[in-house]
């Protein structure tokens, strides 16, 4: 009887469950898309019922699709958008309010009232993070503080807060279970990555008692059982991981200096330090990139929120083209120096700005520019972005030996082309792109055997294509200072606003 591992990858615009043979190859992936909501400005919320009901129906679909019972999976791994904030009554399972995405920028109020030196250091020093909306403790904050007697609830021991990975866990145990694991706790702002726990001073600095929150476990460990009325016979759950470290492991990046980047919807740039918690200069973040027996590997992030999501608003936003796949075909014949920069900063500038209030914009239009020039530059935008992340990286003395590329935008050959060009250096795509799933397949194949060792899984990474430099140093130079004016541009603008109003 043939065995699979299945993957949850549960991503920010899409819930997908891949079923994997035991050597790693796809058998067959379901993806299901769910609304985005935008109650307001710089608000993103999901609804929870959306979130499981995708995942549910999926795994489902995948399963009877392919004629495999719940008896033939060996094991379950999850992986998902991280930082995105859901509360729920412990009783019922009931989310108290809409999951509060990673990208709602509705506390950088908050996080500038409460930021001060002092505070920064602290968080910097205990989570690697930075005081910013983006990490879950001020969504959780805001929750509490917003709903009718979530706070009194809360302190009753009666709420419990998760990521994506511990709601979905809690609700396919049947409310059994509330773990998480390193690499999901260390976005939260709450959890200490050198002492490995949850941080009662930051606990007590955002008002958020401990009970709200789930064990934190190994990346590969016994999470729990899916209930048997969900597929027919309980399936153990053996990984857990957020979706960037599932990446950089499906991506084999174990060794020290090995990078790889992600574009899907925002970029994610992490590069693997070892058993070294390094601190940036430069306003990158430092994480748990997993953490296997008690041992914990960390890594140093970029995290860009715009990449794949640029595509996005120009498909269903502008309705410039129909698939963003169409963006290839459409800009192959335009100059890279067309003069034209599209900064995505749609709600706000990531890493390494950490701008919460900067906005979008296209400049340097001309009466000859046309579609195709703002489909380029948007393409452009996230090669711009990455070199940002790289110059970061570089302030810090670090620069990855290899840099993998993978997520939906990684499929566009101009675009890794224009990726090479712009940072100077190779940039390797794998034959596998999945590799959000193919990481926490492996987790859970290490939990339960079948791999021996991340040794093992190096061996197995495939390359399709390498895309190497062919631009000249002057031109890189001309227009990487031509981006990091019109980021000037961007965050002055902001400024100015700010100083007006
Ligand atoms: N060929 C392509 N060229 C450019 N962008 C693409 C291409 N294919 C997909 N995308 C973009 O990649 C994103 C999807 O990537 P994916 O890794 O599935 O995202 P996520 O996991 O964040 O939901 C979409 O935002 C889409 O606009
Ligand atoms: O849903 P993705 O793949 O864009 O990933 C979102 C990140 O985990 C946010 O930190």
């Amino acid at each position: 009887m043939s065995k699979y591992i299945l993957s949850i990858d549960q991503g920010t615009t899409s819930s997908r469950a891949i079923l994997f043979t035991k050597d790693a190859k796809v058998v067959d992936t379901v993806q299901q898309t769910f609304p985005q909501h935008f109650p307001n400005n710089g608000w993103v919320e999901h609804d929870p019922n959306d979130i499981l009901q995708t995942v549910l129906s999926t795994c489902k679909t995948v399963l009877a699709n392919n004629q495999v019972t719940a008896e033939q999976v060996i094991a379950i791994g999850i992986t998902n958008q991280r930082e995105t904030t859901l509360v729920w009554n412990k009783k019922t399972g009931q989310p108290i309010y809409n999951a509060i995405v990673w990208q709602d920028r509705r506390t950088s109020e908050y996080c500038e009232q409460i930021r001060s030196d002092k505070l920064s250091k602290k968080i910097s020093d205990k989570t690697g993070l930075l005081l910013d909306p983006y990490f879950s403790a001020t969504k959780i904050r805001w929750i509490l503080d917003n709903v009718t007697d979530a706070q009194q609830q809360a302190l009753a021991g009666e709420l419990a807060f998760g990521t994506v990975d511990s709601y979905l866990l809690w609700h396919l145990t049947a409310g059994k279970v509330h773990r998480t694991d390193a690499t999901n706790a260390s976005r939260t702002l709450l959890f200490n990555i050198h002492q490995q726990c949850w941080d009662e001073e930051l606990l007590t600095q955002f008002n958020i008692p401990h009970s709200m929150l789930p064990e934190v476990m190994d990346s590969a460990a016994e999470f729990g059982s899916t209930s048997s009325e969900i597929f027919g016979a309980p399936i153990k759950i053996c990984a857990m991981a957020g979706d960037q470290q599932a990446a950089l492991i499906g991506q084999a990046c174990f060794k020290e200096g090995m990078a790889k980047s992600t574009y899907g919807t925002g970029c994610f740039l992490m590069l693997n330090t070892g058993d070294k918690a390094l601190t940036s200069n430069n306003r990158l973040l430092t994480t748990v990139a997993y953490r296997l027996n008690g041992r914990v590997t960390y890594a140093i992030e970029g995290s860009i929120f715009m990449a794949g999501a640029t595509m996005q608003w120009i498909v269903e936003g502008l309705k410039l083209l129909e698939h963003a796949g169409d963006s290839e075909a459409m800009v192959k014949d335009v100059p890279l120096d067309h003069g034209v920069f599209l900064v995505p900063s749609f709600t706000g500038l990531g890493a390494p700005y950490w701008d919460a209030n900067a906005r979008g914009a296209i400049l340097g239009l001309t009466r000859d520019s046309g579609i195709s020039t703002i489909v380029a530059a948007a393409l452009q935008s996230v090669g711009y972005q990455t070199k940002d992340l790289q110059k970061a990286m570089e302030g810090d003395g670090l620069r990855p030996s290899i840099l993998r590329v993978d997520g939906g935008m990684a499929k566009n050959n101009w675009a890794m082309q224009f990726l090479a060009n712009i940072l100077g250096a190779s940039v390797e795509r794998p034959a596998l792109t999945e590799t959000t799933s193919l990481g926490v397949a492996y987790l859970a194949g290490l939990q339960t055997g079948i791999y021996k060792s991340t040794e093992q899984l190096a061996t197995m990474w495939q390359c399709d294509r390498r895309f190497e430099p062919t631009m000249s140093i002057d031109e890189r130079n001309d227009l990487y200072a031509k981006w990091q004016h019109c980021i000037a541009q961007v965050t002055l603008s902001n400024n100015a606003t700010k100083d007006d109003c």
